[in-house]
């Protein structure tokens, strides 16, 4: 099936009316900002200028504006910084110590000991800045009710201007990593719903693309109308099964922005979890795709079609059952989930389900999968049964075990390393965010990054500012490992991004090799070979240029120094040539290795 394409619809004049001014977007100063951003812009500082006054001379306009750049034009944030910005040279300057006469105060002391304590504290002034810039007239905190907010800030402002008359105006050092984005993240963690990514795999026709239908359409991501739509037009070619899977073409190509984590995903909510499917086509052409997207997930899950001689179909040694499990695996996956499904065709047999699972177990066991981290769950993605609703009464007498939902909301997503530096594959390049920066999107595999950051894409050495950032489509002012992201960018060409590039803070960059060492595990017979080398949706020819060594699987101890011939099946340790340039790989990045159109190993580079 075609499905798999996601065809971004290119409107001509958009694209065209996308590069008008740029030349100007990407320039210095103001004269780098897109009209639509120097309206922005004017109408910030109005707003802000109506909140503060004008009257404290350290606000200049230019500190203003360079605060509504970073805030990206949040009028309510680059309040609350500004003027936390004055109150913290105010309360500086009240630790001074002021040392009044003993006995006769000057008149001049003493009215600045009175302003200091008649006025609200700067904490006072920003809670009510805020309500201000929301338009909401609460009480700032120590006001009686009804009081004149306005008033009120402009006598803050005006208090906080003690002394200022002396002082030189300086322009705002934005702090960078203003934000302790683990501790942040730590906070919020309880609030918030885990996002997990699954990949859905199997050998063709297994029924991944209903099933993965079913689970939008039985957890409300689709309505109700749309899916009689499909039904309709899917009767009218005779196949009206194909309905459910038709639902991923469109939440596949309606998407926004048409952002793409990779491949094609779509997103569905329960009670306890938000899961991102990445679509993972069963065809040998697209396991490449299938790479990129076992790469990011944190659990799979395997569809398998119970039918009679269909299983043993994708269990062969041709049969792209194994090969998947086989690669997740190698890709870091540590949980999959077995979904024995179509068992609406063998009348919710027991002993098939049985025998599927007895010969599942002991490959996945060979595979790596500990057995805690694999379950099966008997369904039918067309029928629905066990997919998101418990089977009809009766239909599996025998079974009294969690639906594919409940399975997968327990399969809790590995913890990241979020404190590390920042990487992030790009999955896609795009304008068409807010105004029209340039956007990239990808998910965030290590670290995490903030609004200012200065990034760089490696193996480029072009530099760029995050201006601003959105988590699940939300905007946010931080993202952290694991995110699925967009990230706005500023003071950057598009040309200088490219799909595959990894995205480092700027003063932590990974560099590029030439020359690696990875432990691997075979798929199919190894010697010094030609190959090419996948990460992600970037790969590049290169060469296995030494056997080192064949290791036990149970403990990963050396079996074997310098193997003439790796085994299909052995963990391994090989040397790896890049033939062109240097390729963004370090300790730790996952890869794959194919030949002549097969997934010969995959592995992690040491
Ligand atoms: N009876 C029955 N048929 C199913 C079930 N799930 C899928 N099918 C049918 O199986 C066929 C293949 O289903 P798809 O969902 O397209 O399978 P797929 O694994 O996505 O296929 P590829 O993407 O081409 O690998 C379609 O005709 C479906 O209607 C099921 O649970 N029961």
């Amino acid at each position: 099936m075609s499905r798999h394409k996601i065809v971004r619809t290119m409107n001509l004049a958009d694209e065209l009316d996308d590069f008008d001014g740029e030349d100007d977007y990407y320039g210095e100063e103001d004269e780098g900002m897109s009209p639509a951003d120097k309206a922005r812009m004017a109408d910030g500082l109005k707003r802000v200028r109506e909140v503060i006054g004008s009257d404290v001379p350290s606000l200049t306009d230019e500190k203003i504006e360079e605060t509504l750049w970073y805030y990206y034009f949040d009028v309510e944030r680059s309040i609350t910084y500004l003027l936390n910005q004055v109150g913290a040279t105010e309360k500086k300057k009240q630790k001074k110590p002021v040392v009044p006469e003993p006995k006769a105060p000057t008149q001049k002391a003493a009215i600045k000991a009175k302003q200091a304590f008649d006025v609200p504290s700067p904490d006072d002034v920003v809670i009510a800045a805020q309500s201000q810039s929301k338009g909401i007239s609460k009480s700032s905190k120590g006001e009686k009710a009804g009081s004149n907010t306005t008033a009120s800030i402009q006598k803050g402002v005006e208090a906080l201007k003690v002394g200022d008359t002396a002082e030189k105006p300086t322009l705002p050092k934005i702090p960078r990593n203003k934000i302790d984005v683990v501790a942040e993240y730590e906070k919020s963690k309880s609030k918030r719903k885990e996002n997990a990514n699954l990949v859905v795999i199997g050998h063709v026709d297994a029924g991944k693309s209903t099933l993965m239908g079913r689970l939008l359409y039985d957890s409300g991501v689709v309505d109700e109308r749309t899916i009689q739509k499909y039904k309709q037009e899917a009767e009218k070619i005779g196949k009206s099964s194909f309905a459910l899977a038709w639902v991923l073409d469109q939440t596949g190509e309606e998407r926004a922005r048409g952002v793409t984590i990779d491949i094609a995903v779509n997103a569905f909510e329960t009670e306890r979890g938000r899961f991102t499917i990445l679509d993972a086509p069963g065809h040998r052409d697209f396991i490449p795709n299938m790479i990129a997207g076992a790469a990011q997930a944190d659990f799979a899950v395997l569809v398998i079609d119970s039918s009679p001689g269909e299983f043993e179909a994708g269990f062969n040694v041709r049969g792209q059952t194994k090969e998947h499990a086989l690669l997740v695996r190698s890709m870091g996956v540590q949980r999959i989930i077995v979904a024995v499904n179509k068992l609406d065709l063998m009348h919710w047999d027991q002993d098939r389900f049985d025998e599927i699972k007895q010969q599942m177990s002991q490959f996945l066991t060979t595979a790596g999968f500990q057995p805690k981290n694999v379950s099966f769950v008997p369904c039918s993605g067309l029928t629905g049964d066990n997919i998101v609703r418990k089977p009809a009464d009766g239909l599996i007498s025998w079974y009294s075990g969690p639906t594919l939902v409940e399975e997968l909301e327990t399969a809790k997503p590995v913890i990241k390393a979020i404190e590390k530096p920042l990487r992030m594959t790009i999955a896609d390049v795009y304008r068409g965010g807010v105004i029209n920066p340039v956007t990239i999107s990808g998910r965030i595999e290590v670290g995490n990054v903030q609004v200012g950051d200065t990034i760089v894409a490696i193996p480029g050495d072009e530099k760029a500012i995050v201006k601003g950032i959105e988590v699940d489509n939300q905007t946010a002012e931080w993202a952290v490992a694991g995110n699925n992201v967009q990230l706005h960018l500023a003071n950057i060409e598009m040309e200088h991004l490219k799909i595959g590039d990894v995205i480092c803070q700027a003063d932590n960059p990974l560099v590029p090799l030439k020359e690696f060492e990875a432990k691997i595990l075979a798929f199919e017979g190894l010697t010094p070979m030609m190959i090419d080398i996948h990460r992600g949706r970037l790969n590049a020819s290169g060469r296995i240029t030494k056997l080192v060594a064949t290791l036990d699987k149970g403990n990963g101890s050396v079996t074997k120094k310098k193997p003439r011939h790796i085994g299909p099946g052995s963990l391994a340790v090989v040397n790896i040539a890049v033939t062109g340039a240097p390729l963004p790989l370090e300790k730790g990045s996952k890869i794959v290795l194919r030949a002549d159109g097969l997934t010969v190993a995959a592995g992690v580079v040491e």
